[in-house]
């Protein structure tokens, strides 16, 4: 249902994601606080291609990992990461900076553990869904994704898991971690809008041969003629009256 105007026409309000961030129309907001990233590296549990990406997935049965502060009220259970990427270095971040793009961006998931029981059911909520979002900029080979990628090769086909424990994520975050926040959605099917945003302002880097492991994955089942996941990023949607708001001046 969108808004009614004079004309009596519903215009639908978009919250779709992702965005383009025009930095200086931002807001700073001063009762936006720091992010407070708790997570135990036991709860990290295997590592999935599901066709379109690959996740890496947490345990979520309890609050061992959590996300809190920030823009959010109470705190949010973590529950799987993965990455967007372009078929080359040109392009492949979903978010755009001042219409910047990226070669890649990480989506941390966390769902409302406090209100919901599952993440199925907190994508139903406005307020169910919080992804930290982390633009990967073109540099030298980063370690800790390398940690990562090592394993791709075992889950090379759609469908395929592979266990993947004692990973620390806080190790593949920025030093600086000032954000921008703003009302959205999932930027895959079904995309439902029920995602918090929390953008970092810093980037961290990723190699160009690492960005070719991403796009060696496949998308076709063991069984099928291969294909293989070259880009998986959406288009910036509209911004409507959303505003974005920065943790910092
Ligand atoms: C839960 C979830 C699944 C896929 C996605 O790209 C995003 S952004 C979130
Ligand atoms: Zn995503």
């Amino acid at each position: 249902m969108g808004l009614h105007n004079s004309h009596h026409k519903p215009c639908p309000t978009h919250l779709q994601s992702p965005i383009n961030i025009h930095t200086r129309t931002a807001k700073y907001d001063p009762s936006l606080k720091p992010l407070k990233f708790s997570y135990d590296p036991k709860t990290a549990k295997r590592i999935v291609n599901v066709g379109h990406c690959f996740n890496v997935e947490f345990e979520d049965t309890c609050d061992r990992s959590v996300l809190g502060e920030g823009p959010l009220t109470g705190y949010y259970r973590l529950c799987q990461f993965h990455f967007h990427w372009g078929s080359s270095d040109k392009d492949g971040s979903e978010h755009n900076i001042d219409g910047k793009l990226y070669p890649a961006e990480l989506h941390i998931v966390h769902w409302n553990s406090k209100k919901y029981t599952s993440f199925e059911e907190a994508a139903q909520h406005s307020d169910g869904v919080a992804v930290v979002g982390v633009f990967l900029k073109l540099g030298d080979t980063n370690p800790v994704l390398e940690s990562i990628i090592q394993n791709l090769d075992r889950v090379k086909t759609k469908g395929k898991t592979c266990p993947f424990t004692e990973f620390d994520l806080t190790d593949l975050l920025p030093k600086d971690l000032n954000y921008w926040t703003y009302m959205g959605s999932l930027t895959t099917k079904p995309y439902f809008e029920c995602v918090t945003w929390i953008i970092l302002q810093e980037a961290i880097t990723v190699s160009s041969e690492q960005l070719e492991q991403f796009r060696r994955l496949q998308c076709t089942s063991e069984n099928e003629n291969p294909s293989f996941i070259l880009e998986n990023h959406r288009p910036v949607q509209p911004l409507d009256h959303r505003v974005v708001r920065s943790s910092c001046p």
